[in-house]
């Protein structure tokens, strides 16, 4: 170490460490140790509800070259609650950008770790399974704090209260001439207020915990399900809302909203190993025969056994099966475990949006197989 250099080092839950240099905050968090395979889109990443208390290890190996910029972020904090990257860009070059990934960290308080063996982490991960993390970034010249404080911070448990912490304190509208949509905020991310906007909707957008007759209240054509964080099972108040929507109003659910409304229908959901996380997973639409590369995040999927009757599984993951998309056999309703907004990643789902708005005018002209209004 040279003198003056700061120190980090991360400690996982089963007693794996990792020491090396410290960047962002000098700060101790504590999360779930995730890895994402994206090769770009650092920021829109970091700043995704959905990454909430975790610790996200980048895989590619240079994070930060083309800096950070004003405008790409999807939401108005660093989400992510540490930063793992085998080297941090120091000397950013790109015309927007306006600071480096360290400086960024630090104004959001985050830590990060640099110049640590990703890939072994990661094959670690990838073989045990996500698990708990504390990282420690210490100020320039400081020792790092004893082992066994940073075990102690390990015991604690990780609270589950993520929507709550995401979630929009009171609902607001983006006004648009076009379809009024209620867009349900479990920890959306800007791009999916984008995507609604470019196809010139009429957007309020309503905290995780609105009971639907204060939706039915706001006359949504459509509702939408957002991404979000945690563990779709911790939010049982939302599936118990999604149900007294549907066949009331046609929904799309993405991510969280895709799991929640799986829930809704009486399906389950279960914990995957290591999740998937990055922008380049295949998705094949089984409708189409069509296979799209798409933006992913999450560590939860929709469970294919005690599928429901009424949902029929709509896209499939390429590399390991897992369900990406249902669809409600009778009602106007369906839902992908993706992200057609991408943000970061291709935009080969956004015709999705399409879809709704289409699912939309069919509801209101009465077509589409036995579908039933209340
Ligand atoms: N991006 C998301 O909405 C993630 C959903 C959920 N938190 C999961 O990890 O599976």
């Amino acid at each position: 170490m040279k003198h003056g250099e700061r120190r980090a080092y991360l400690l996982l839950e089963d007693g794996t460490a990792f020491e090396g240099k410290g960047f962002g905050a000098a700060a101790v968090s504590v999360g779930e140790v995730v890895f994402t395979t994206g090769m770009t889109g650092y920021q829109e990443t970091l700043t995704d509800p959905s990454y909430y208390r975790q610790i996200v290890t980048f895989t590619y190996p240079l994070i930060g070259n083309y800096g950070l910029a004003p405008g790409v972020e999807q939401s108005w904090q660093v989400r992510a609650f540490g930063v793992v990257v085998r080297e941090a860009a120091p000397t950013p070059s790109h015309r927007r950008s306006v600071e480096t990934l360290d400086e960024y960290l630090r104004r959001h308080g985050v830590p990060g770790i640099e110049g640590i063996d990703t890939r072994s982490l990661v094959r670690h991960i990838r073989r045990e399974g996500t698990m708990k993390g504390a990282l420690v970034s210490t100020g320039p010249g400081e020792g790092l704090p004893d082992k066994a404080a940073l075990r102690a911070h390990l015991e604690q448990p990780i609270p589950r209260d993520h929507v709550a912490q995401v979630t929009a304190r009171a609902p607001y509208r983006i006004p648009g001439q076009g379809k009024r949509v209620v867009l349900v905020d479990y920890g959306l991310k800007h791009g999916m207020l984008e995507s609604l906007r470019h196809r010139n909707c009429d957007i309020y957008v309503v905290p995780a915990w609105t009971p639907a007759s204060e939706i039915f209240a706001l006359r949504p054509q459509g509702v939408v399900l957002s991404n979000g964080p945690g563990d779709p099972r911790d939010i049982p108040e939302a599936a118990e809302t999604v149900r007294e929507l549907l066949g009331r109003v046609p929904l799309f659910g993405i991510c969280l909203g895709h799991q929640v409304f799986a829930l809704a229908c009486g399906g389950r959901t279960e914990k995957m190993s290591f999740g998937h996380r990055g922008c380049n997973h295949p998705v094949k639409d089984l409708t189409t025969g069509r296979v799209m590369i798409t933006s992913q995040n999450h560590g939860y999927v929709v469970s294919r056994e005690g599928l429901p009757e009424d949902l029929e599984v709509t896209h499939v993951n390429q590399n390991d099966g897992t369900v990406e998309g249902l669809r409600h056999r009778h009602l106007p309703a369906f839902s992908v475990q993706f992200h057609p907004e991408a943000r970061p990643g291709p935009d080969d789902a956004a015709e999705l949006f399409d879809r709704f708005l289409e699912e939309i005018d069919n509801a209101e002209a009465g077509v589409g197989e036995g579908r039933v209004y209340a």
